[in-house]
């Protein structure tokens, strides 16, 4: 049987923990023992330390990771700017990417596939708030590719942590520090500065990008759930250190750069790092792995029990940015309306769909590779027709999003759209509102006029004085 990057028996080897300290060798006797920087490396490798963090951010923060690599990643030639009059990821908005700040709820059919386009250069600014070169708050991007990156070359971002949520197609990334295989119900963070190489093994890809340009992900506390549940440590999944042998050959490295696009030549690979040991690299997870919690008596939780990932503000939480997600899950509470209550947030709520039917929004606009926006203090909630049903519906144990993964981008910054999100991409619903909210129905019924005495019933506190109008369970 051929060896495919599928069946490859080493190819993709991960090691597992989130947040944990791994180290990794490709050739035996590569990391130093008891040294991080040894005068003279093992097998005349360099030393290079790479830092995610100050250098003196807390232990609990600190964030780096030592790369032991034939040539340091500063040989090459200096940066020039790029497609500087197209490539556009600028929220200052040299151009056109400046954000529009707008309170209407806004709602995107499915974005286009691209096949024309490599990673580098699939990339489109939406939305997002703050500005990488303040190192304050987040981005989000839509891909649409179908060209794998030149072989001889590797890209990286400094504006940002990339967390990578593909919608089709699998994307294998080849990073400094070893290969990833990333699929859609899978997503990927790439932190700021790992140089990678994306190629399509399987055809043209899709997805969105939440691009932190502050702080780092951590998974979020658990409170009374206890020491297990939502993701899980041990399924978050770091590749084991992968290297090329070449120093003949040209090679291009691509930065993004406060949103522009630079270039640099070197005529060695950038993958080229032999052994690394740190906390400092790019990982994967499985959604399908997320250990759902809900309610099992009444009422509708908060949506943070499905929070995957967060980036805290300085305010504990409060996030820059939550990334949660709507898995299948088992709806059992009784006397409630079991959809997204109506709603309006002081945090804004960025929504893509992965694939299948997202139940606050059965219309059928949300689809697949299509998103919505509904910013701060944007109401929104069920559209007409998810409200008509779930409020006549039998309550009987019911499984929801099956073969579904909806997921939120969820910041308490106000989230502006580029040009590019609002007009040229050509996507925007004109009917949201007239679809999902404007049908809906008054049904209040006025009760008996006796029963009212000054706006309370009986006389008394309203909401509590006819015991008989209480939910009660058996
Ligand atoms: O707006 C949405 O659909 C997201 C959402 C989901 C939910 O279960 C509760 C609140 C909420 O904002
Ligand atoms: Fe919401």
């Amino acid at each position: 049987m051929p060896v495919t990057p599928f069946n490859h028996p080493e190819k993709y080897t991960y090691q597992n923990g989130f947040g944990s300290y791994h180290e990794t060798e490709a050739v035996e006797g590569a990391l130093p023992i008891g040294a991080n920087n040894p005068q003279k490396p093992r097998y005349g490798l360099y030393n290079e330390k790479l830092s995610g963090t100050a250098f003196t951010a807390p232990r609990h923060e600190n964030q780096q990771t030592w790369l032991y690599r034939i040539l340091p990643a500063s040989a090459h030639s200096p940066f020039e700017p790029r497609e500087s009059a197209t490539y556009d990821l600028n929220p200052g908005g040299l151009r056109d990417a400046k954000w529009h700040q707008i309170p209407n709820q806004l709602r995107w059919d499915p974005f286009d596939m691209d096949e024309t386009k490599d990673w580098i250069h699939s990339l489109h600014l939406v939305a997002g708030a703050g500005d990488p070169s303040m190192k304050s708050g987040l981005g989000i991007m839509i891909y649409a590719a179908g060209k794998d990156m030149d072989p001889k070359a590797a890209f990286y971002s400094a504006d940002g942590d990339l967390l990578i949520v593909p919608q089709h197609g699998a994307l294998d990334i080849q990073t400094e520090l070893g290969k990833i295989l990333v699929r859609p119900n899978e997503i990927c963070i790439i932190p700021r500065g790992i140089r990678h190489r994306v190629t399509l093994p399987e055809g043209p890809v899709r997805g969105f990008i939440l691009e932190l340009y502050q702080g780092h992900f951590q998974l979020p506390e658990l409170g009374p759930i206890g020491s297990n549940g939502l993701a899980n440590a041990r399924d978050f999944q770091a590749p084991v250190a992968y290297f090329e042998e070449d120093t003949e050959s040209e090679h291009t490295l691509f930065a993004k750069f406060s949103g522009n696009l630079f270039a640099a030549k070197q005529n060695h690979t950038p993958f080229d790092v032999v052994a690394w040991h740190g906390n400092y690299y790019p990982y994967k997870y499985d959604l399908g792995r997320f250990n759902t919690i809900g309610s099992i008596s009444y009422d509708h939780p908060d949506p943070s029990i499905f929070t995957v990932l967060t980036a805290q503000s300085d305010h504990p939480g409060t996030a820059i940015a939550d990334f949660v997600i709507f898995p299948p899950r088992w709806l059992v509470a009784e006397d409630t309306f079991r959809p997204p209550w109506y709603h309006r947030n002081t945090m804004s709520e960025f929504m893509g769909l992965i694939h299948g039917q997202y139940d606050a929004k059965t219309g059928g606009g949300f689809q697949p590779a299509g998103a919505s926006l509904h910013n701060v203090m944007s109401a929104h909630g069920p559209d007409a027709s998810t409200h008509e049903k779930a409020s006549n519906a039998d309550l009987k144990p019911m499984k929801v999003g099956d073969n579904s993964m909806a997921f939120m981008f969820e910041s308490s910054l106000m989230v502006g759209v580029t040009e590019w999100g609002l007009k040229k991409c050509n996507k925007v619903q004109t009917d949201y509102n007239a679809e999902s909210w404007e049908p809906l129905k008054p049904h209040f019924k006025r009760p008996a006029p006796a029963k009212i005495v000054n706006g309370k019933a009986n006389g008394t506190n309203g909401s509590q004085a006819d015991a008989s109008q209480q939910p009660h369970y058996t």
